[in-house]
């Protein structure tokens, strides 16, 4: 199977609140995005695509392989991850959509994904389980309900498809109003079931300033 990886790092990263796009933020000496795409290529994908801001091109471009190739991306995550899939060769036939945001993925959450498509899954994602107690609480913040937790997933990437299932997906997307914040997403909302594989508390997702402090900690255990 011929595996083509996508790293979607065209966010700004507000909730980090850094001066740079979150992706070109440097963990353990290097930019976020670096570390997303040795994690796809240390699982066993070799072809990256990178979807950047417009006006930092030049910038990822300057700190990426010369091998990724590098395309500009959207106002969200689902129309950069749109812009990569149109660079993907057409002739891989599987896609693993990663995010910049989750640099310390170990590869062998990559290499979980694509074992699951290569056994004939059409969509697969890592998951953990919630272990927090989890509630439903109205507008002014008073609990209303207890979710029952046990069949609760959080879900991360890089999350593997079909090549052609993740292309029919984003096209019966196209144009509808329905928000994704993945690509699962989109393709369960084109009717195609989504399977789970184990994830990894490593590939924890930096969205805040103490999630980068903690990511600094993690480079400095061993692997
Ligand atoms: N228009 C966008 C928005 C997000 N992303 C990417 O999607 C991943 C997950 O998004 P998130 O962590 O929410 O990043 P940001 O949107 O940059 O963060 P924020 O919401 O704090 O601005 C990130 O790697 C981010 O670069 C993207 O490629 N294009
Ligand atoms: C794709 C993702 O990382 C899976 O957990 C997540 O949905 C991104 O969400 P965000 O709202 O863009 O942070």
């Amino acid at each position: 199977m011929h595996a083509v990886g996508i790293v979607a790092a065209a966010g700004s990263g507000l909730r980090l609140g850094a001066e740079l796009p979150k992706a070109l933020v440097h963990l353990g000496g290097r930019p976020l995005v670096c570390w997303a795409v040795e994690s796809l290529r240390a699982g066993g994908v070799e072809q990256v695509v990178v979807a950047v801001p417009a006006p930092q091109q030049a910038a990822f471009t300057a700190v990426l392989p010369d091998d990724v190739h590098v395309v500009v991306g959207g106002d969200t995550r689902t129309a950069s991850v749109r812009a990569a899939l149109g660079a993907a060769r057409e002739h891989a036939d599987a896609v693993l959509v990663h995010d910049a945001a989750r640099p310390l993925t170990p590869p062998d959450v990559v290499a979980r994904v694509l074992a699951a498509l290569a056994a004939g899954a059409r969509a697969v994602v890592p998951v953990l389980p919630v272990v927090d107690t989890t509630v439903v609480v109205d507008g002014d913040g008073v609990v209303t309900a207890d979710v029952p937790r046990a069949p609760l997933r959080r879900v991360q990437t890089p999350q593997g498809f079909d090549r052609a299932t993740l292309v029919a997906a984003y096209a019966h997307a196209h144009g509808t109003a329905a928000e994704f914040t993945d690509d699962a997403s989109v393709v369960r909302a084109a009717g195609i079931p989504v399977q789970t594989v184990a994830g990894d508390e490593r590939a924890a997702k930096i969205t805040v300033a103490h999630d980068l402090r903690m990511a600094e900690l993690q480079t400095e255990w061993p692997r």
